[in-house]
C-alpha cells in the first residue's frame, strides 16, 4: 500500500522538456505528474521573459514570457498533477519495483517510470563578489532582465563574457542610451554572429577588465559609478551608470544527480544517455538540457524531441506491446472532441 498515489510517469522539472513530456504522456494516456522546485512552470525561460526567441520550430519570433504561456498551456492539456515547490533529492526503488522520489521536505512520490527534465539543475546566479553588492539588488544591480522597459534610455554596464551576457548586450542596445560590456578575459564566448552584432549595435566592449568597486549615489540607494580595473596594467577607471547587469553564470544544485540512491551514468554535470532519451537505469529517462549524447541539441527545439522519445520509452517500459510512438494529432481519438470545439470556435469568428 502506498501512502501516495502511484503514477505511470513522474517528470522532474517543469521547463520546456518537462512540459512537452507532460503533454506527450497525456497523449499516450499515461497518468502523469510533474514535480517542480520553483513555484511556477517554464524553467529557465523565466531567466529571459522579455527576450525575443527566434529558433523554436514553427513559431515566428516570440517573447520568452509568451512562449512560457504557450508551453504551459500545451503541457496542461491532459491535466497532469503538478507538485510545486518540491525539490527531488533522491530516487530509490521499492520491493514492488516502483520508483520512489524523495524530496527535500521528506515527501515521497511513487511512480512506475521517471523522466528527468531538470535542465542544469536548480540554478542560482553567481553573485558579484564585492562586499556590500547585495544591498543594490533592490535598486539597480540585476542578475536577470525581467523587463526591457526599465532599461530604456539608460546607460547600462553588463558584466560577463558568455552567451547570456552577449545576448543581453545585443537585446538592450537598441533601446538603451549606451551599453558597455565588461569581461575579465580577452575573448568573448558567445556565438560568432552575436559577437559581430555587438559592434553593429554600438556596444562598447571593455575586455580584460573587471568590476573592482560599486560606488553609490549620494543618497546611498543606487550604484552611480562603477570602478573598473584593467587586467592588463592594473589601472582603474570610473564609469557612470544607471543600471548594472551581472551575467557570471549559474551555480548548479546537482544534489539529485550526485546523491541519488539509484545512480545513473553521468557525463560532467549531465546524464550520459542515448539518442532515445534512455539513461543507464531502465525505467528512468532524461530530456532537455540535462541529457548528453553525441547528437544532443541544447535548444528548446531539441528538448521537445527528447521529451517525446522519453515518453515513448516510458510507455513501452510499462506496456512492452504498446506502439513505439504516439499517433500524430490528426489520427488521435483524444483530439476528436477538442478538434470539434476548436473548429466551432474558429468558424464562429
Ligand atoms: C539567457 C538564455 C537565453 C536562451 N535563449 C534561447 C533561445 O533563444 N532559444 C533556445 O532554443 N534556447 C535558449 N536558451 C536555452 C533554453 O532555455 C534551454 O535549452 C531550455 O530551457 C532547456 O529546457 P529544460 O526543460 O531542459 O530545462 P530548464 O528550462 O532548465 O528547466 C528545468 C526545470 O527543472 C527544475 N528542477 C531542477 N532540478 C530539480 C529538482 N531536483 N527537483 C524539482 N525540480 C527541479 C528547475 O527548477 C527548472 O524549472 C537560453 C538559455 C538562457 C540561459
Amino acid at each position: 500500500m502506498h501512502e501516495e498515489e502511484l503514477f505511470d510517469v513522474t517528470i522532474i522539472g517543469g521547463g520546456p522538456a518537462g512540459l512537452f513530456a507532460a503533454f506527450y504522456s497525456g497523449l499516450r494516456e499515461m497518468k502523469t505528474k510533474i514535480i517542480e522546485f520553483q513555484p511556477v512552470l517554464g524553467g529557465k525561460v523565466h531567466v529571459y521573459p522579455e527576450k525575443m526567441i527566434w529558433d523554436v520550430g514553427g513559431l515566428q519570433p516570440i517573447l520568452g514570457s509568451q512562449l512560457i504561456e504557450q508551453m504551459v498551456g500545451q503541457g496542461m492539456t491532459f491535466q497532469p498533477e503538478v507538485a510545486f515547490n518540491e525539490k527531488v533529492t533522491s530516487i530509490s526503488k521499492d520491493e514492488a519495483g516502483y520508483f520512489i522520489l524523495h524530496t527535500a521536505a521528506n515527501r515521497k512520490h511513487f511512480t512506475k517510470t521517471v523522466i528527468l527534465a531538470i535542465g542544469g539543475g536548480i540554478l542560482k546566479p553567481v553573485k558579484l563578489e564585492i562586499e556590500g553588492a547585495e544591498r543594490f539588488e533592490i535598486t539597480n544591480l540585476h542578475y536577470t532582465v525581467k523587463s526591457l522597459a526599465r532599461f530604456k534610455e539608460k546607460t547600462i554596464l553588463i558584466s560577463g563574457g558568455g552567451h547570456s551576457a552577449v545576448d543581453w548586450a545585443n537585446e538592450l542596445a537598441p533601446i538603451a542610451k549606451k551599453v558597455f560590456l565588461t569581461y575579465r578575459k580577452e575573448n568573448l564566448k558567445g556565438h560568432e554572429a552575436d559577437i559581430s552584432r555587438l559592434a553593429n549595435n554600438g556596444v562598447e566592449c571593455l575586455l580584460n577588465t573587471s568590476i573592482e568597486k560599486l560606488i553609490a549615489t549620494p543618497d546611498h540607494e543606487r550604484i552611480g559609478t562603477v570602478l573598473l580595473k584593467s587586467n592588463d596594467n592594473g589601472e582603474g577607471f570610473e564609469l557612470s551608470v544607471d543600471e548594472v547587469i551581472i551575467n557570471h553564470g549559474y551555480e548548479r544544485d546537482k544534489e539529485l544527480l550526485v546523491n541519488s540512491e539509484i545512480k545513473m551514468d553521468l557525463w560532467e554535470h549531465r546524464i550520459s544517455g542515448s539518442v532515445m532519451s534512455g539513461t543507464s537505469v531502465p525505467g528512468i529517462y532524461a530530456a532537455g538540457d540535462v541529457l548528453h549524447h553525441d547528437g544532443k541539441l541544447h535548444l528548446i527545439a531539441g528538448a521537445f524531441q527528447d521529451a517525446a522519445n522519453a515518453v515513448n520509452q516510458a510507455k513501452q517500459y510499462i506496456t512492452p506491446e504498446a506502439n513505439s510512438s504516439g499517433m500524430v494529432s490528426s489520427h488521435n481519438d483524444l483530439f476528436t472532441q477538442k478538434n470539434r470545439d476548436l473548429m466551432k470556435h474558429l468558424y464562429r469568428q
